[in-house]
């Protein structure tokens, strides 16, 4: 059996805030052992409320901060929190909500695409032109696209020129950070609709963060709610969407009338077949 892409084990992340005079230092747990395993393939995506923990989950299974306690399997092979290797870091990307901070404004498309092979191998640089220019054209951009500058491109450009960036060394997964919440409707179903294909395509692994409910039910496979630090809820779409069983669920599902939820996922759906 093939081991899952992602696995995490008790994943626990503490802060400790530095007290004062007469004011004692606060820990917050700000995810409290969580375990969940993720197959190739397949999108989880997590939600809840804003301090629930999912950017705090989001930054230790991007290996950007290291867990209070827990452990991290990727591919089936441990992550040493304290000596996190190149080659680990390089299975596991992230796409933000905003790219734009991300991408430096003095490089062209082609280059910033082409930038992790130049950085993490030793491909000639024809070679690398040749992928970049691939992978443009796979997340919907053009040959013309390649030498502009990112001020030059609209929001839902940035993110399909993110996405193409995050893809350029083959990652294990993806961690999707709310990466449609900035984006126009008729937009986010486009860049959902990317993101399905991508998947189809290439067997791609995400985990998806998002307050978003509809969107959720747009794209995921699996779902896990979070409230406060912990994991409420987690099971198929249809298991947490059609029957959810804990009481934070059923009260963050009644904070989206059932009828927006349906209209929106029904635009988000035309859009989308429209798009295609
Ligand atoms: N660097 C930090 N230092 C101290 N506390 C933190 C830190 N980062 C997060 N927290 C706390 O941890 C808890 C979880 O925060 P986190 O940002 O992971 O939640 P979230 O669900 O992603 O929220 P949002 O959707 O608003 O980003 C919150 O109580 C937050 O205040």
């Amino acid at each position: 059996m093939t081991a899952p892409v992602l696995e995490v084990r008790n994943l626990t992340r503490d802060y400790t805030s530095s007290g004062g005079f007469l004011r004692p230092a606060k820990v917050v747990h700000a995810v409290k052992g969580v375990n969940f395993s993720l197959a190739k393939g397949r999108t989880l995506a997590v939600v809840g409320e804003s301090g629930c923990g999912k950017s705090t989950l989001a930054r230790m299974i991007t290996l950007i901060d290291p867990p209070t306690a827990g452990e991290i399997l990727i591919d089936g092979k441990p992550v040493d929190a304290g000596h996190v290797t190149h080659d680990m870091r390089q299975k596991v990307q992230i796409v933000f909500q905003n790219p734009y901070g991300s991408l430096n404004p003095r490089q062209k498309i082609g280059d910033v695409l082409a930038e992790p092979l130049l950085l993490n191998t030793k491909m000639p640089a024809a070679e690398r032109r040749e992928r970049a220019m691939a992978m443009l054209l796979k997340v919907g951009l053009g040959p013309e696209h390649f030498n502009r500058y990112p001020h030059m491109f609209s929001g839902g450009q940035r993110q399909r020129i993110a996405i193409a960036r995050a893809l350029m060394l083959n990652p294990s997964f993806l961690v999707l950070d709310e990466p449609v919440s900035a984006l126009d409707l008729s937009v986010q179903a486009q860049i959902l609709n990317l993101l399905k294909d991508l998947q189809d395509e290439f067997g791609l692994t995400y985990v998806f963060i998002s307050h978003d409910l509809s969107v959720v039910r747009y794209i995921a496979d699996e779902v896990m709610v979070m409230y406060f630090g912990d994991v409420v809820e987690h099971g198929s779409r249809e298991d947490v969407f059609g029957n959810p069983q804990h009481s934070y669920t059923k009260t963050l599902f009644a904070a989206t009338p059932k009828s927006d939820v349906e209209s929106i996922r029904a635009r988000i759906a035309k859009k989308a077949a429209l798009a295609s």
